[in-house]
């Protein structure tokens, strides 16, 4: 195939070939590569791109192959839309223009809409200049950063140790060349140990990036929030797009928000659209960190922390150490009081509701008739609790609620103790999904201002494999041993030996915790809406 085309015949569209065509649409002329077919390129002020072969009344001869990728052929002009459209590249005279259109049905019909990168095939400008200013427009139209006039700054993080640890290989394969066609800048770290997101975070320069790219799992994410909300100007940091590339073995971040793989991720980047992200504070004695997923006992740390020597697995890991958890049929002990979000919703009658069905069906006695002296050695003192709230920061807001629980006492407004005190599964989540096949709290939301909590109390190896499929698709929460609450302030003492506690995947010390939510803290990336 020869790969000399000739230009465009002269004076028809010299200098005005990006003109104002009717209404805000520019067109441009141009040919397939090695193709004498003349094309028209049209770029509506929505983005939409339609081409279609110039009407020169003889049939269109583009190859079969060709024409299918481009979708010309007769009738209407192939489009290409402006939500699927995430960049161009030029190279000389060639255009070519990146897309991301979504997969097999349509989206409102999928549980997991997702989508493929496409290219099309070179389309040959009359001049670099020409092919330069269709990139530019074609950005500029459809890679969407708010009112922002120059190219996103991102800082990306690459974690080479999440997940099957594929993680720099699908940078540089998948997403450098999709953000570059974007136009996005990049600022890429790969991390060298456990720890070096945070450090990143705080080392980056303030005003330097408009958004965070994490090519990894969750931890990798925790790691990078430690980090943007301990800087000295975490009120302006805080707000910068956090946005998973899912590359670990959970993502539960990425799964919450529709970006079911890297093509719909990157997609979901490009386009921009952000949601207010809830984050909670996790204090224990003189130490705090910030959860933006969850913060489990029990059951899900067992199957995750217990899971690590399967990491090459890749998320599979969590389905062999769910099969290990239900037949072992593990039951936690935990002392918890909890500030519900809204107690008018849930209230005293709720309360009595739930102990009441778990008198029927569990031996756990209700802590309200117990005395509340602290368990041996995992309480933490008051003043412990006021050296981490005193930490770099947002402030925390219940500190004398939590000084009274460390002390055992229940603090008026509102605060309970849960009735049950064994438990098996004991999760508070910020997040509807904690993997791509775990919809563990499908009422939750990021910005719904509390974590949901969702525990189980202690079942049957039948139940607690129903459960397990159940849960695949969210169908789990009318179980009878399924208890939930939303949670915006909680307090939860450990008493059983041969478990983790665990937030965001990570493990932290094995004593009294308290957290409390912060309402929209963070800004998430999310999925574009699907029309
Ligand atoms: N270069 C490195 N070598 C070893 N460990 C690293 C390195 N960089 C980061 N880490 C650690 O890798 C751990 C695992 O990363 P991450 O949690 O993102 O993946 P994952 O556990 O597979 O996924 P998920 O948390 O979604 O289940 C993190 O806790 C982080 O501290």
């Amino acid at each position: 195939m020869a790969n000399e085309v000739a230009l465009l015949s002269p004076g028809s569209h010299s200098a005005s070939d990006v003109e104002a065509a009717a209404g805000d649409a520019q067109a441009f002329r141009a040919q397939l590569r090695g193709r004498g077919d003349l094309l028209e390129l049209r770029v509506a002020g929505d983005g939409t791109c339609d081409i279609r072969p110039v009407a020169d009344g003889s049939p269109s001869s583009c190859p079969a192959f060709l024409a299918g990728l481009l979708r010309l052929g007769s009738g209407p002009p192939p489009q290409i839309s402006a939500t699927d459209i995430i960049g161009a590249t030029a190279s000389g005279c060639e255009l070519v223009i990146w897309h991301a259109p979504l997969q097999g049905k349509a989206a409102a019909q999928q549980e997991k809409p997702s989508r493929r990168l496409c290219r099309t095939p070179p389309l040959v400008l009359e001049s670099p200049q020409l092919a330069e200013q269709a990139v530019k427009l074609l950005r500029s139209t459809c890679c969407c950063w708010g009112s922002a006039q120059r190219p996103p700054r991102l800082l990306i993080i690459v974690n080479p140790a999440s997940g099957p640890g594929k993680a720099p290989a699908i940078y540089e394969r998948e997403v450098r060349p999709a953000l570059e066609a974007a136009g996005c800048h990049l600022d890429m770290h790969v991390t060298k140990a456990a720890g070096h997101a945070t450090e990143l975070m705080l080392q980056v320069a303030a005003g330097s990036v408009d958004a965070v790219v994490a090519l990894g799992g969750d931890g990798t994410m925790h790691e990078a929030l430690q980090g943007l909300l301990t800087r000295q100007d975490w009120e302006a940091t805080r707000q910068l797009p956090l946005a998973q590339i899912p590359c670990g073995s959970g993502n539960a971040l990425a799964a919450s928000v529709g970006m079911w793989n890297v093509h719909t991720a990157l997609h979901a980047i490009i386009k921009g659209q952000q949601r207010p992200l809830d984050i909670a504070s996790v204090v224990q004695h003189e130490r705090r960190c910030f959860s933006f997923l969850s913060v489990s006992y029990g059951l899900i740390t067992n199957l995750d922390i217990g899971t690590e020597h399967l990491r090459w697995m890749g998320g599979n890991r969590f389905v062999v150490g769910a099969l290990q958890q239900i037949m072992l049929k593990r039951r936690h002990t935990a002392r918890v009081a909890l500030l519900d979000l809204d107690p008018a919703v849930i209230g005293e009658a709720g309360l009595l509701a739930a102990a009441a069905a778990d008198a029927v069906g569990s031996s756990s006695s209700n802590p309200n008739s117990t005395p509340r002296t602290s368990g041996a050695g995992s309480a933490a003192s008051a003043e412990g609790l006021r050296a981490a709230a005193s930490l770099q920061g947002p402030p925390v807001q219940h500190l004398a609620a939590f000084q009274a629980l460390s002390q055992g006492r229940l603090p008026s407004g509102g605060w309970q103790w849960l009735p049950d005190a064994d438990v098996a599964l004991f999760t508070a989540t910020n997040l509807p999904r904690l993997d791509m096949n775990f919809h563990l709290a499908p009422m939750a939301a990021p910005d719904s201002g509390c974590f949901d909590l969702i525990y189980t109390t202690p079942t049957s190896r039948m139940e607690g494999l129903k459960f397990m499929t159940d849960s695949e698709k969210g169908q789990h929460m009318s179980h009878p041993r399924v208890r939930h609450r939303r949670v915006a302030a909680m307090a939860l003492e450990p008493q059983s030996t041969g478990t983790w506690l665990v937030v965001d995947g990570e493990v932290v010390p094995f004593k009294q915790l308290f957290m409390e939510v912060h309402p929209s803290l963070c800004n998430a990336v999310v999925a574009p809406t699907v029309r």
